[in-house]
């Protein structure tokens, strides 16, 4: 007679196989758990198990490391190992059957427990921004903060303070250990309550009647940012599904006015709702797309914040974030968009004070880069370090190939700041005598490129250029020029000839050779031109292959910088303009999503916000979510 082995419970199998595909990049532990719910329907103890599993994986590779578990047993599974480490040690803390790899596991309790006990507590592994916190802000218009904090009190959590606000690597410690019944008070944003992650709300009474948001800290920045006071108009370019735009209500104290603009029906539905529920009254929604809106629309409006549709690649794990990666088109097509979107924030809304852009992308394309092809063009605004309004303890900033723009901006970087990924920049007006030490920069920065390429030309033309009779091309003349022009954004659209023209002139001043400056203009015209191409190319050698850097430039040329276009470039620049922003999914409501879950689960989630659950993607384009 063969004797059956026990079996392993399938819920331990189901969890290791989805902690080994986790760790292959095959998706988020969310996104795996719902897959594999056919295979177990227990959601959350999967859940449970396999996050723990990554919270705590510094301690376990070092309980199997000092155990000497792998070499003793070298025939087990080490995902379904892992799993049973989990479960032994911070879960049910006992194993219910008596399967071989059961057994085995718990043969090394005692060992793996006094190993335990040596562990330092601060030895908590944050792993690749599995820890997320659970961040819940206090509407300040329902709900003062320490009102909010007897609350909880009264409830049975415990109020762990951190009051040295200067070490913020300790606060991320304190965070990182939390007791299941703790709570803590965010040093930089006010309003904002840190919880163990995956708290519950979803059932709380505050949460429900809108006292209580569930709202990453990253995505509160760009608003603490903004900081329009009491009585400020201010303008939400992207508004839906308004957790900036409810933060905004609070931030001025529902005095004011706040313009939250959504071109997307449904998103503005929900936003509608989300603000009813908020209690605001200073909110005006308006369902359009903001890029046909002016002046006129929001009169006197100070305050902007642009929070446009991105890749949210802060927001997904690795593999999404991978797979968006490869989706240079789409990226392409977005950052024309966001540079369009940013330009019209800056330049017809004449009132404005300050403006801050925003993404939760980690991409520099929609981020720095964003920040800098708008700032070269724009003379009425300057770049402020967004430093200043999160405090020395701040570490995160844009990259250092961006030089000095790089410096100005903030990012929120998951594994570093227990926040989903973030991307913020602050622009101010100019004062009188200010100026953006940005505008035109790139003419400056490439200016050895530009010389080389010109002499390179010069080789090729100079033995048939007149050197005489022709105009001359001053680099004041040029700033002048460009200072005249239009404030629309439409001025960039016919600014190509103008930089490339300014570019010849600086050479001429490094030159000194006036008499040389007419035929050189001759020359531009004559020669293939110094194009947007070239330029960028320059910029971006180091971060990309020649290919895609062509394509990008190709885009953005089409869309914002080639000269007046003709009706066929138009209407392929509109064509893109619109795909950029049809990329929108459906948001639907907890009730309803509950609703659709018993039927099916659909694998795309929000990642922006936590208070409307869940998207679906529109049927044609499976694009992942606007956040
Ligand atoms: C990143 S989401 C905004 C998130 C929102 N700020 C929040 O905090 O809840 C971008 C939103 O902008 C909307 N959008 C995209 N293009 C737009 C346009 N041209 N005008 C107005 N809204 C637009 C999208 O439909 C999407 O809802």
């Amino acid at each position: 007679m063969f004797k059956h082995s026990v079996k392993v419970p399938r819920l331990y199998k189901v969890a290791a196989v989805i902690a080994k595909e986790v760790s292959d990049g095959k998706g988020s532990i969310k996104q795996l758990v719902y897959e594999k719910q056919k295979k177990h329907p227990n959601i959350k103890a999967l859940y449970a198990l396999v996050s723990t599993l990554y919270q705590r994986q510094g301690e376990i590779d070092r309980l199997l490391k000092r155990s000497q578990f792998l070499e003793k047993e070298p025939r087990s599974d080490i995902w379904l190992s892992k799993i049973l480490i989990v479960e032994l040690l911070w879960g049910r803390k006992t194993l219910p059957g008596q399967s071989k790899p059961e057994n085995t596991v718990r043969a090394y309790e005692q060992i793996f427990k006094a190993h335990l006990s040596d562990e330092k507590p601060t030895e908590i592994v944050i792993s690749q921004g599995t820890f997320k916190p659970r961040y819940v802000r206090v509407n300040s218009l329902a709900l003062t903060q320490n009102e909010a904090v007897e609350g909880f009190r009264e409830e049975g959590w415990t109020l762990s303070k951190f009051l040295d606000k200067t070490n913020y690597k300790e606060f991320l410690n304190k965070i990182a250990l939390l007791n299941e019944d703790e709570f803590m008070v965010d040093i930089h944003i006010p309003n904002l309550l840190i919880f163990p992650p995956k708290t519950e709300f979803y059932r709380h009474p505050a949460y429900k009647n809108g006292s209580l948001i569930l709202q990453d800290k990253a995505s509160c920045l760009p608003v603490h940012i903004l900081a329009p006071p009491p009585g400020s108009k201010v303008l939400d370019m992207c508004a839906a599904p308004g957790m900036k735009t409810t933060h905004l209500a609070a931030a001025i104290n529902d005095d004011g006015t706040v313009w939250a603009v959504e071109r997307d029906k449904r998103r503005f539905e929900t936003l509608d709702k989300i603000v009813l529920s908020s209690g605001a009254k200073c909110v005006k929604t308006v369902n359009k797309d903001v890029l046909t809106c002016n002046a006129e629309d929001f009169p006197g409006v100070e305050y902007v914040l642009v929070d446009p549709s991105c890749t949210g690649s802060g927001m997904s794990d690795r593999v999404e974030a991978n797979q968006m990666a490869g989706d240079q088109n789409r990226l392409e097509k977005l950052t024309g968009f966001q540079i369009k979107i940013l330009r019209s924030a800056l330049t017809r809304y004449p009132d404005v004070k300050r403006v801050v852009y925003s993404t939760c992308s980690i991409y520099p394309e929609e981020n720095e880069d964003v920040v800098r092809q708008v700032l070269e063009t724009n003379y009425n605004f300057k770049l402020v370090p967004a430093q200043q309004y999160v405090g020395d303890v701040w570490q995160n900033f844009g990259s250092s190939e961006y030089g000095d723009i790089g410096k100005f901006c903030l990012y929120a970087k998951p594994e570093e700041d227990l926040t989903n990924g973030f991307f913020v920049a602050v622009f101010e007006r100019l004062k009188e005598g200010e100026e953006n030490l940005f505008f035109n920069t790139r003419i400056f920065n490439f200016k050895k490129h530009v010389q080389a390429k010109e002499r390179r030309r010069n080789r090729k033309f100079d033995r048939g250029v007149n050197e005489d009779g022709e105009e001359n091309v001053d680099v004041q003349e040029q700033g002048q020029l460009l200072e005249k022009k239009s404030e629309d954004e439409s001025l960039v659209e016919t600014d190509q000839t103008k930089i490339a023209e300014t570019e010849t002139a600086h050479e001429d001043a490094a030159n000194g050779d006036q008499s040389r400056k007419k035929k050189k203009k001759k020359k531009f015209e004559e020669a293939p031109r110094i194009s947007e191409e070239d330029i960028c190319a320059e910029v971006e050698v180091e971060k990309k292959k020649k290919k895609q850097k062509k394509k990008e430039v190709e885009t953005i040329v089409e869309e914002h910088i080639e000269p007046p276009l003709t009706k066929k470039r138009k209407s392929k620049s509109n064509e893109v303009a619109v795909e950029a922003t049809e990329e929108n999914t459906e948001m639907i409501t907890a009730d309803e999503v509950k609703a659709k879950k018993k039927s099916k689960h659909s694998k795309s989630e929000n990642v922006e916000t936590d208070l409307v659950v869940q998207v679906t993607p529109k049927k044609k384009k499976r694009h992942k979510d606007d956040c």
